[in-house]
């Protein structure tokens, strides 16, 4: 998702925005900072003419999830619904869409809207507008909260609707729209994903696993660092990274100094980066696209002698979401992951919490979600059935 500046206290949306559009919606949303997520009822906004409607089938959970349901950074709106690792079937679109029609498969990501008129819009990089709308908890033009994909319907502008194809797994294609675009962007940005390049990922998760997959395609020499020895065959066998370092090995990391021209660090908590940065060649580059809730320490001196940079980089454009995901389906990339119901977020949570995921939970929104609606309407009803027999029995 993209990580947005750190804003003062935690805000609270006004309960009325909760019911203020007409098409109904039923989700899973967080009230507060406490980060249990409950079954919510709300609404969304009617099919405008540039927009794309779609029946939500599968949603990844991000990191980035976690931090909002918690507001870790700040800037949470409840109640909130998470998710920006969206899949669904559209099943309406307006008078000027073009590019999808009722019954594709599509996928929207952490970006709902932009400005469109400055430069980052018209260089196709919304994720950098300074008036960028996330696809949850944020305000929408419209002036009303946006609400993510732990959703059985979604709206979206088709501007910020990626295409499927037919041979891309909607369960584990999902990831790529948040963790598929983190790392690919930055990798095609900083020249790091080429033929000749060798490139560092430091943290083995969701977003970690993805960009090894996407590094490899991409023709580089891939180095996972982590802080794991457990994860050392996972990352050489089953995700073919090229070696495999452990970062608190004092000897390894002596052995490797200077031999990698980039690293993407994708840690969501706080970390030295100081080890890294002695991993780097001269010229060589930091992309944080992690997003710890409290700064890290820079040590200048590193960076002084080797001419070495540290960056940052927020998911990508939409024209580029495509790119990824046409790439992706051309080299069959997708992430592991596992499926889940709706009614397990809260445990796959606690489990995200401890890095107990291999590596992306995908919640099957589709076959769950309405499941879950449905059974507790039957229960409300049993038990109004159950009370006025209980009522007419005492007559
Ligand atoms: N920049 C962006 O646009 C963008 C996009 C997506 C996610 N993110 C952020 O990236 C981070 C990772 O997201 P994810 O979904 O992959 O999360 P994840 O939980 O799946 O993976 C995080 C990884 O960090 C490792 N880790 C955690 N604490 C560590 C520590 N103290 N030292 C070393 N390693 C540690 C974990 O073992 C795990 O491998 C999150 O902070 C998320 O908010 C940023
Ligand atoms: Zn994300
Ligand atoms: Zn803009």
């Amino acid at each position: 998702m993209g990580v947005p500046e750190k804003k003062g206290k935690m805000a609270k949306a006004p309960e009325a925005e909760e019911k203020e559009h007409p098409v109904k919606a039923f989700g899973w949303a967080a009230r507060d900072s406490s980060g249990y997520l409950f079954p919510f009822n709300f609404s969304r906004r009617e099919t405008g003419d540039e927009d794309v409607r779609l029946k939500v089938l599968y949603c990844g959970i991000c990191h980035t999830d976690l931090h909002f349901i918690k507001n870790d950074w700040g800037i949470s709106l409840y109640p909130l619904v998470p998710g920006h690792e969206i899949v669904g079937e559209v099943t309406q679109v307006g008078s000027k869409v073009k590019k999808v029609k009722v019954g594709d498969k599509v996928g929207v990501g952490c970006r709902a809207g932009a400005c469109h008129s400055c430069e980052n819009c018209y260089n196709d990089l919304e994720s950098y507008c300074s008036k960028t709308i996330r696809t949850y908890s944020s305000i929408y033009h419209d002036g009303t909260v946006t609400y993510g994909g732990y959703s059985d319907t979604m709206v979206a502008e088709q501007r910020y609707v990626v295409r499927f194809h037919d041979n891309m797994p909607l369960d584990s294609g999902a990831p790529l729209l948040c963790a598929g675009i983190t790392v690919y962007s930055p990798l095609k940005y900083f020249g790091l994903g080429e033929p000749g390049k060798h490139v560092g990922i430091v943290g083995l998760g969701g977003v970690g696993h993805v960009a090894v997959k996407f590094a490899k395609a991409l023709g580089a020499k891939v180095k996972v660092i982590s802080t794991s020895p457990s994860k050392k065959s996972e990352a050489l066998d089953r995700l073919a990274a090229d070696s495999f370092l452990v970062s608190h090995d004092l000897d390894q990391m002596q052995a490797n100094t200077g031999t990698l021209d980039g690293i993407i660090d994708t840690v969501s908590a706080v970390h030295s980066i100081s080890p890294l940065l002695g991993l780097l060649k001269s010229h060589g580059k930091l992309v944080l696209v992690g997003a710890p809730e409290k700064p890290l320490e820079l040590p200048v001196f590193p960076l002084i002698s080797g001419r070495k940079m540290v960056v940052g980089s927020c998911v990508g454009g939409m024209k580029e979401t495509q790119e990824m995901i046409d790439f992706a389906s051309e080299h069959n990339i997708t992430a592991d992951i596992e499926v889940i119901s709706m009614d397990y977020v809260n445990t796959a949570m606690q489990r995200l919490v401890k890095n107990d995921v291999r590596y992306r939970f995908v919640i099957d929104i589709g076959n769950t979600l309405s499941c879950i609606y449905n059974t507790l309407e039957d229960l409300l009803l049993c038990f109004s059935t159950f009370r006025l027999l209980r009522y007419c029995n005492t007559l």
